[in-house]
Order: structure tokens, then C-alpha cells, then sequence
């Protein structure tokens, strides 16, 4: 089996986790990791709001996989659109485990609760609006590169702190160099954060293989966010975020629309069987649209 993977440390480690996966439930399968550079990863220059967040870093695996070079890409599923090609789906959606977002401060002091204004390396809409909305003096800037890039950054002074999904740093290793877990009332995360998007050729074979690492909970709570993300038609490039959490078989969904610069915070929360996941992301997002949200989404879309 070959399996697409960006070249980053980061995703050969979450590549490397499948494979072992699916070695651990059929001993003796054959796996071959397939590395692609996609645009996101040749343009280190530009920030992403130029280049085109949208799928930049998933276009050139979905092309491989759509004409077989690869039978599953794996990915992680905040990095991917909510449409994808027809042809493509994610059959099976793996157990996600930390899904907040840490900060990580050269001096070890921690974010919240400071009155002063630290420099914060992030890029991302999301986090800069709710950095912004806790504290305003904060100073954001843009460090781009792989984690790995950004710490070494980061300690070397470019920059006070930089946010960061605790997911990637526990995968590198580097779970030491965490100041402090943001709480989620204080730092949503983004859509499908710490999850892994596994996908495939609709009906292709492999599909059968993958079942066993299925997790029903991480997949309604993915499904579910994705179903908000959608239907407030947000990509990357608007500052939205939600978490997802089963329950037995109750789904709790929160979500967040914010302004850019932090000034407007709309967040509510849904609540409903895990069963009708994306009926309770779509209402959710309905609620937010109805508080104020349709406004924000389209002076981003036009000013953006
Ligand atoms: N945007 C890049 C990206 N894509 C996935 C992760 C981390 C793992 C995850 O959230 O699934 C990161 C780095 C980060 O946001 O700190």
C-alpha cells in the first residue's frame, strides 16, 4: 500500500502512525510512504493569505491519489477544504487526541492573564482574533515555516510566543517546551484540529483495510465541525473555529465567528445525537449567521 504524505516532520510522523496502524491489524501488509511537496511547501515566502490558503497544501496529493500513483493520502484534517474532488472521500476517521492550542513563551511565562503586550508569532486568522479578543496590546507577526522553524524562531528571539496546536508539538516530541494548554473558552481551535484526514478513491479497495481504525466519536465531532465550516461557506481565510465532543451518543458542538481584529466575539453552542452531526453543525452555524456572523464572514471575503 502507498500511502501520500507531505515531506514535513510532522506529517511523515502522522503518515508513519497509519502505516503502523494498519501493519499492527494485518500483519505482513506492505507499506510504502510516497512523499509529495505541494505549493505550500515549495512557497516559503509568501504568507499564506497570498498564495491562497485554500488547499494549498493538499492539491498535488489529491491529484496523486485521483491518478493512482497513491491508494490513501493522508493528511491533517485542518488542513483540508471542506470540498474535495468528487471521486474523493475520507472513509474512516482515526481517534484525535489533544485538540487544543498551547502557547509557548521564550521566557516561560505564560499567555493569559498578562497585562502586557507580548509579540506572538501566528499567521493564523483564527488565532489572531482571539488572541486579540483576550488581549488587545498584542503584538502578532507572521513566522512562517514547519514547527520545528517557528520554535527555533521563536527562541531565537524573533518573536515572544507563538501559538501552536498542541497536537503537533506532542507528535515532534518537543510536549516539554509547552507553557501552557489555552483553555477553549479562551482559544477555540480550528475546524478538525489534532485529527487526521485519511482519504481515498471512493470504493477503492483499500477502504476495507482502513476500517478497523475508525473512531466513531472523533468522527461525528469531525463530521460535525466540518458541517458548521461548510455551511458558513469558511475556509482558512476567515476566522472561525469549533470543537466538536461525544458523548455516549450525544454530540456537544461549540462554534465561533469572530472579527479579525478580536472586537466581535459571536460563540454558542449546540448539543444533539452524535447521529445527526451534521444537521447540529449546519444549525449551529445557522445560529451564528442569524447573531451577526453573515456580516463579519462577507467584510472579510470583500476587504480580505
Ligand atoms: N496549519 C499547519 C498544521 N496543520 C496541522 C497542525 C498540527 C496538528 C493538527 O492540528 O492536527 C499544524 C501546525 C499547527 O497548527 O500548530
Amino acid at each position: 500500500m502507498r500511502l501520500g504524505s507531505r515531506g514535513s516532520p510532522l506529517a511523515l510522523w502522522q503518515t508513519r502512525a497509519i502505516a503502523d496502524a494498519l501493519q499492527l491489524h494485518h500483519p505482513g501488509l506492505q507499506t510504502e510512504i510516497v512523499i509529495i511537496r505541494t505549493e505550500g511547501d515549495r512557497n516559503r515566502q509568501d504568507p499564506l493569505s497570498v498564495i491562497g490558503g485554500r488547499g494549498v497544501f493538499v492539491r498535488e496529493i489529491e491529484k496523486a491519489l485521483i491518478c493512482g500513483d497513491i491508494d490513501i493520502a493522508v493528511h491533517s484534517m485542518k488542513d483540508m477544504p471542506t470540498e474535495q474532488p468528487p471521486e474523493l472521500h475520507f472513509p474512516v476517521v482515526p481517534a484525535r487526541g489533544e485538540v487544543r492550542d498551547v502557547y509557548v513563551g521564550r521566557d516561560g511565562q505564560p499567555f493569559t492573564g498578562r497585562r502586557d503586550g507580548p509579540s506572538i508569532g501566528t499567521g493564523s486568522l483564527r488565532r489572531r482574533a482571539q488572541l486579540l479578543a483576550v488581549n488587545e496590546r498584542v503584538e502578532l507577526r507572521e513566522v512562517r515555516g514547519n514547527v520545528d522553524t517557528r520554535l527555533r524562531k521563536m527562541r531565537e528571539g524573533e518573536v515572544d510566543g507563538l501559538v501552536l496546536a498542541a497536537a503537533g508539538l506532542i507528535r515532534l516530541g518537543r510536549e516539554a517546551e509547552i507553557t501552557e494548554y489555552l483553555p477553549m473558552d479562551v482559544m477555540l481551535p480550528a475546524v478538525g484540529q489534532a485529527a487526521l484526514g485519511v482519504q481515498t478513491r471512493r470504493g477503492a479497495a483499500v477502504e476495507a483495510l482502513l476500517a478497523p481504525l475508525h473512531d466513531a466519536a472523533t468522527g461525528w465531532a469531525v463530521t460535525a465541525e466540518r458541517a458548521f465550516l461548510a455551511h458558513l461557506s469558511g475556509g482558512c481565510m476567515v476566522p472561525i473555529a469549533a470543537f466538536g465532543e461525544c458523548r455516549g451518543e450525544r454530540l456537544s458542538l461549540q462554534g465561533l465567528v469572530c472579527s479579525p481584529g478580536g472586537e466581535q466575539v459571536l460563540r454558542h453552542g449546540a448539543e444533539g445525537p452524535c447521529e445527526q452531526a451534521v444537521s447540529l453543525g449546519q444549525e449551529l452555524a445557522e445560529v451564528l449567521l442569524a447573531s451577526g456572523a453573515g456580516d463579519i464572514l462577507r467584510a472579510q471575503r470583500d476587504g480580505a
